[in-house]
C-alpha cells in the first residue's frame, strides 16, 4: 500500500522563487526511500511540504487514503529530525524522549520506560540522566531520533541527520538508522547530498535537480541504468565521464561514435547498434565509468583512445589517471539545461482558463536573459577535456606520458543533447 502520495506537488517562495516544480512521487507503507539532490534542489522544501510546515502552492499530499494537503502538522502523525536536532536544554535526555507520550497523555511511568526502551535501542542508555549541553553530537542526534520515533509515527522524515558528525560516527548511525526504521517497519524519507548515505541507506533513491525528480529506482537501478546524465553523474565517484559524440552510421550499418579526433566501434550485435544505426550525424553524449577504461599496450586493439597523462593519484585501493584525449567532456551539471526546467512547459491553468501562479511563474522565468542560464558546454578548461580513469594501483605513470586505454563499450550509457538516455534498459 502507498503511505504516501505526491500529487503534482509545487512550492512557489515569494511569489516568484519556484522551489519545488510539480513534483509526483509515490512512497511504499515501509518504504525508506531517500531524496537525493544538490544543495538548493528542494528537498528540505519538499520535507517541510509532507511535514505540514510549510504550505503547498500546487498539487496534493496524500497519507494512504487521506488527502493531507490542509491538514495541520500535529495531524499528519509525521515525525521530522533535523540537520541539529533541537533538544530541550532544559530536560534530561530520557525527559527529552518521553515529552511527546506526555503531551499525549500518557502517565510518567509508562512514558518513562517507553523511553529507556528507546534508549536502549538506540545505544544511548548510558545517558539517560545526562542534560543536552553536555552530549557528543552523536549522542544529541540519537535522543532526537529517539523522541521522534517514540509516538510512532507513520511517517518518519529525515533532513540530513548526519551532516553534522564526523566520518566514524556517520557510518555507525547510518547503520543504525537503516536497521531500526526496518525494524519498526516506519515509513521513512531521508533527505541527503551524500550519495553513499542514498545507496547503502536506501529501498529506492529518488534523484531530485532544480526543484524535480529526474530518477526514482533501486539504488542498483539509479547507479547502474540511470535515467539522465545528471544522475549519472550525481551517483558515482570518480565521476562518470560524459563524452561528446556524433553518430556515424557505415553503409553496411556498422555504427560508430566520433569522438572528434577519435572514434569508438560498436559492435553490431549491440543493442545501442540497433537504436543508432537510423540516427546517422546526431549529436549524443557518451557516458563511461572510470572503471570501463583499462590500460592497454597493444595498439590494434579496437576501441582504443590515446591520450597523455595529465595527472596521476594514489587513492589506497586504487590509482586514478587524468588523461587528456582531445576529447570534448560534457559537464553533468549543465546538460539539459540550457533552459531552466520549470520554464520548458506550461499546462498549469488555474480555474476557469486563467493561467495559474506556475504558469506565470514559468513564463516570467522563459523570457530572463540567456545569460542568467548555465551553458551547454562550459568552456573547455584543461580538466574538463580530461577522462578520469581508474587503474590498478600497481600502475605507476607519470605527467606527460602517452598512454591507450580500451574502453569497454558494453558499459557505456547513450544520452541525447538533453540528457535523456536513449539506450535505458530498466524501468
Ligand atoms: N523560506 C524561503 N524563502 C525563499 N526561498 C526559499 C525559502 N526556503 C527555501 N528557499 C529556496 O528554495 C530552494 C530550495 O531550498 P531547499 O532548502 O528546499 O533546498 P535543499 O535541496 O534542501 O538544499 P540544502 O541541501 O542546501 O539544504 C533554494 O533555492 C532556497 O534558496
Amino acid at each position: 500500500m502507498t503511505a504516501i502520495r505526491l500529487d503534482a506537488v509545487s512550492k512557489v517562495f515569494e511569489g516568484e522563487h519556484l522551489a519545488v516544480d510539480e513534483l509526483s512521487l509515490e512512497i511504499g507503507d515501509g518504504e525508506f526511500m531517500v531524496l537525493l539532490g544538490p544543495s538548493g534542489c528542494g528537498k528540505t522544501t519538499l520535507l517541510r511540504m509532507i511535514a505540514g510546515l510549510e504550505r503547498v502552492t500546487a498539487g496534493e499530499v496524500w497519507f494512504g487514503r487521506t488527502n493531507g494537503t490542509r491538514l495541520p502538522p500535529r495531524d499528519r502523525q509525521v515525525a521530522m529530525v533535523f540537520q541539529t536536532g533541537a533538544l530541550y536544554p532544559n530536560r534530561t535526555v530520557q525527559e527529552n524522549i518521553m515529552f511527546p507520550l506526555q503531551i499525549a497523555g500518557q502517565d510518567d511511568a509508562q512514558a518513562g520506560s517507553t523511553a529507556v526502551g528507546l534508549a536502549q535501542v538506540l545505544s544511548i542508555d548510558s545517558v539517560l540522566d545526562r542534560m543536552p549541553r553536555t552530549l557528543s553530537g552523536g549522542q544529541r542526534q540519537r535522543v532526537a531520533i529517539g523522541r521522534a520515533l517514540v509516538r510512532r509515527p507513520r511517517v518518519f522524515l529525515l533532513d540530513e541527520p548526519l551532516s553534522n558528525l564526523d566520518a566514524t560516527m556517520r557510518t555507525e548511525l547510518r547503520q543504525e538508522i537503516g536497521a531500526m526504521t526496518r525494524d519498526l517497519n516506519v515509513t521513512t524519507l531521508y533527505v541527503t547530498h551524500d550519495q553513499v548515505e542514498a545507496l547503502t541507506l536506501a529501498d529506492r533513491i529518488a534523484v531530485m535537480r532544480d526543484g524535480r525528480i529526474e530518477d526514482v529506482g533501486t539504488p542498483t537501478q539509479v547507479y547502474n541504468d540511470p535515467a539522465t546524465a545528471f544522475v549519472a553523474g550525481f551517483l558515482g565517484t570518480p565521476r562518470i565521464n560524459l563524452m561528446s559524440a556524433t553518430v556515424r552510421v557505415t553503409a553496411h550499418h556498422r555504427v560508430s561514435l566520433d569522438l572528434g579526433t577519435q572514434s569508438i566501434h560498436l559492435d553490431p550485435t549491440d543493442r545501442r547498434s540497433l537504436i543508432l544505426r537510423h540516427h546517422d550525424g546526431a549529436q549524443v553524449i557518451v557516458g563511461a565509468r572510470s572503471s570501463a577504461f583499462s590500460l592497454i599496450t597493444d595498439q590494434d586493439t579496437a576501441n582504443r583512445l590515446t591520450g597523455t597523462i595529465r595527472a596521476f593519484e594514489f587513492h589506497g585501493q586504487q590509482s586514478i589517471a587524468f588523461v587528456h584525449c582531445g576529447i570534448e567532456v560534457v559537464d553533468p551539471d549543465k546538460v539539459g539545461r540550457t533552459t531552466p526546467s520549470h520554464a520548458s512547459h506550461d499546462g498549469t491553468h488555474g480555474a476557469g482558463g486563467t493561467p495559474s501562479i506556475l504558469t506565470r511563474l514559468r513564463t516570467k522565468l522563459a523570457r530572463r536573459p540567456p545569460t542568467a542560464l548555465p551553458e551547454f558546454h562550459g568552456p573547455a578548461t584543461h580538466r574538463r577535456a580530461d577522462l578520469v580513469v581508474e587503474l590498478p594501483v600497481e600502475t605507476e605513470l607519470t605527467p606527460g606520458t602517452r598512454i591507450h586505454l580500451a574502453l569497454d563499450t558494453t558499459r557505456i550509457h547513450i544520452f541525447d543533447q538533453t540528457g535523456h538516455r536513449v539506450d535505458r534498459l530498466t524501468r
